[in-house]
Parts: C-alpha cells; structure tokens; sequence
C-alpha cells in the first residue's frame, strides 16, 4: 500500500532554554488530511513542539518542512502563518464586541492572498463561503449575537471558523476542549473530524476522554521525547505510557470513564 502524502515533518528537533532541553531529538511526521492528537504528561514539551512548528520557539537543532520541501525551520511566525499553518491557543482571540459574522469577515480579510483590488469581485463568493463556516461551526443561527455573549465552547468554534477562513493546510490546536462542558466537546470533536476531511490538524490534549473518542493516531512524549506513536489501543496497552502517563491518570480517568 502507498504511505500517505506528508504535509509535515519535523526532524530530530531539539530546544533549548537556557541549557534545559525542553525537546531532545523529537521527530513527526504528518499526514495530509490528518487529526494527530499529541498527548504525554506535563512538561513532556507538547505546547513547545506546536511552538517549533509555528515559528514561536526556534529550535536548536533538527528541521521542520512543510508541503515536501519547504524549510520552514527558520522562518518567521508570520511567514509560517502565510504559507499556510495556522495556531490557535487556549484563550480564545475574538472580537467580543463584534458579531459573529463580523468577526468571520474580519477573519475573512485578513486571509493570505486576497488582494483588496479582487475583494469586491469576490464578494459573493466569499459570503457563500462564510455561511458555510457558519454552517460548519454550528453557529449559524447566531450570527447575529454579540460574540463575547456567546458560551466558552461557542467562542472556541467561533474561533476556529475564523482560521478556517483563512485556510490553513495545518491547524495546531492547544487544548481546545479544556473548560467545554461534554456536549462541547463531542461537537468539538466531531468537527475536528470534518475539518480534517480537507486538512491536516495537530490537537495537544489532556482530556482522554476526548482522545478516546476521537483519535485514530496519537504520538506521545515524555521528557522532551517521542515516547510511542500509533492508534489509542497502541498507546494504552504500552507499558511505558501507563507507567508515565496513563497511570498517573488512572485514577482521575476511571471516575470519568464510568459516566
Ligand atoms: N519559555 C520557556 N523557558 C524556559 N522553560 C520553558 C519555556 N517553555 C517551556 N519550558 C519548559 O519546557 C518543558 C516543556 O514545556 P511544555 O509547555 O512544552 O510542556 P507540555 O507538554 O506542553 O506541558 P503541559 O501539558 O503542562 O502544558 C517544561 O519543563 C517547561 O517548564
């Protein structure tokens, strides 16, 4: 069988703060139209891999490409932004005066390659393109409403509608379920899903809930280090990950699991 088309690799990454190695030797590799979820214990350096990846944190050794060939180990966050990996962090960077559909258009705007001189010409198009985000986020009988009235889960999609318009090949994703209450976070779920039926996402998460139900791939770290990688069932039957990962939060977890 043929492997899959690699948006992303990251090679033998390794940062450094202030002489602690935050990343030893990380390697991963990403498929196009992937959900990867990357998961491991506090301080495992997940946050910093999603920083490498954008362009935050520039790593002291290893090489990031993206889209085959392109070395986007050096460059900057906007430029890693304009070719087409977008990041979206835990607090949610909307608009709270603005509407909905005034945010998504602000979103809309700010979108890599639209010239002003063709928006006028496109208008059409792009507002057919909005609805459908509207639609997509669940949203679009609230497009009316102030966004800063909206619920923790509601600002979260809003927000993710907003990079979708911008259109990423990639989405990093911190924690995005963290503070949704459960119907948030399976509709955070299955919308990830969609999303990845044309694009590639990251997701670093801690609830394993939401992993569970919704991972097919998961790469794990610890200590800077890529621990295991392969599908939920891999992962929880690997005796590494229970010692330093899942058996700390066995007990947490199985309160959960038995709702
Ligand atoms: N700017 C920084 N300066 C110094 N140390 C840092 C910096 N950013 C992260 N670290 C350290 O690097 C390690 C990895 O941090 P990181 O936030 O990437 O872990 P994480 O896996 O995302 O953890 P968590 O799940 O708790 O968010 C930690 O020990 C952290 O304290």
């Amino acid at each position: 069988m043929s492997q899959p088309l690699s948006i992303l690799q990251c090679n033998d990454v390794t940062v450094e703060f202030d002489g602690f190695k935050a990343i030893q030797g990380m390697s991963l590799t990403l498929a196009k139209g992937e959900l990867r979820f990357l998961i491991g214990p506090n301080g495992a350096g997940k946050t910093t891999m999603l920083d490498v990846i954008c362009g935050k944190v520039r790593p002291s050794t290893g090489q990031v490409t993206f889209n085959g060939d392109i070395d986007i180990t050096r460059k900057k966050e906007h430029q890693i932004a304009e070719l087409g990996i977008g990041r979206k962090f835990q607090a949610p960077s909307i608009f709270p005066s603005m509407t909905v559909l005034e945010n998504l258009e602000i979103a809309l705007r700010q979108r890599r390659g639209v010239f002003a001189t063709l928006f006028a010409r496109l208008q059409a198009e792009e507002q057919k393109r909005m609805k459908r985000q509207l639609e997509m986020i669940g949203l679009a009988d609230q497009e009316d409403s102030r966004a800063g009235g909206l619920s923790h889960g509601e600002k979260q999609w809003l927000e993710i509608g907003m990079m979708l318009l911008q259109e990423p090949d990639i989405l990093l994703l911190d924690e995005p379920v963290a503070g949704m209450t459960d119907k948030e976070t399976d509709k955070t779920g299955e919308l990830l899903q969609e999303i990845a039926r044309e694009r590639s996402i990251v997701v670093v998460e801690h609830d394993m809930e939401f992993v569970r139900s919704f991972a097919s791939k998961v790469t794990v770290m610890h200590e800077g280090k890529l621990l295991k990688e392969g599908t939920m069932e891999d992962v929880q039957r690997d005796d590494r990950v229970a010692e330093v990962y899942l058996g700390k939060r066995r007990d947490a977890d199985a309160s959960r699991s038995t709702a």
